[in-house]
């Protein structure tokens, strides 16, 4: 069984609660569970998940929650320096699955937040549970 931790950046509850509902699902079908980290917002879970990584308690990640725009050029800054600090650490290595959503308005983020529709939060933990197997793979 493999640890992961979830790391979310808690701005919508309700939209997160599906994400992780979500995530949580995909990674129990497989035997594993997770554990949750809140921090305020998107710009602070490429860090939170560095610092987990230094303690080495948890074998893959899972970064959660909604990016909604808004009037300023503000939405591009956290959403696309949030992906790229999280791409910084898949890089490195890490098993990392991006579920945080960055989209127009609140409507296209509940079909996506949603686990029986776009179910983005148990597709991310797919890709973490993808990319621990590689781990796995290429560490033989
Ligand atoms: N507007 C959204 C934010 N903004 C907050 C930032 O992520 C960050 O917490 C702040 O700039 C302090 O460093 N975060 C989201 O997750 N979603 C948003 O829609
Ligand atoms: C994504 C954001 O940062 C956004 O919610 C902030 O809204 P605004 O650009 O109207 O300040």
């Amino acid at each position: 069984m493999a640890k992961f931790l979830i790391v979310e950046a808690r701005f919508y509850d309700h939209l997160n609660d599906m994400l992780i509902d979500g995530a949580r699902e995909a990674l129990a079908a497989e035997g594993h569970e997770a554990e949750v980290l809140t921090v305020p917002g998107a710009l602070e879970v490429p860090g939170a998940i560095a610092m987990a990584v230094d303690s080495g308690q948890y074998d893959g990640f899972i970064a959660i929650g909604v990016v909604i725009r808004g009037e300023t050029f503000h939405f591009e800054i956290v959403a696309g320096e949030s992906a790229r600090g999280i791409m910084a650490l898949t890089m490195d290595g890490i098993a990392i699955g991006n579920g945080i959503l960055t989209v127009e308005n609140d409507e296209q983020a509940l079909v996506r937040a949603d686990p029986k529709q776009k179910n983005k939060g148990g597709e991310a933990a797919q890709a973490a549970l993808a990319l621990l197997d590689l781990q796995g793979r290429f560490a033989r």
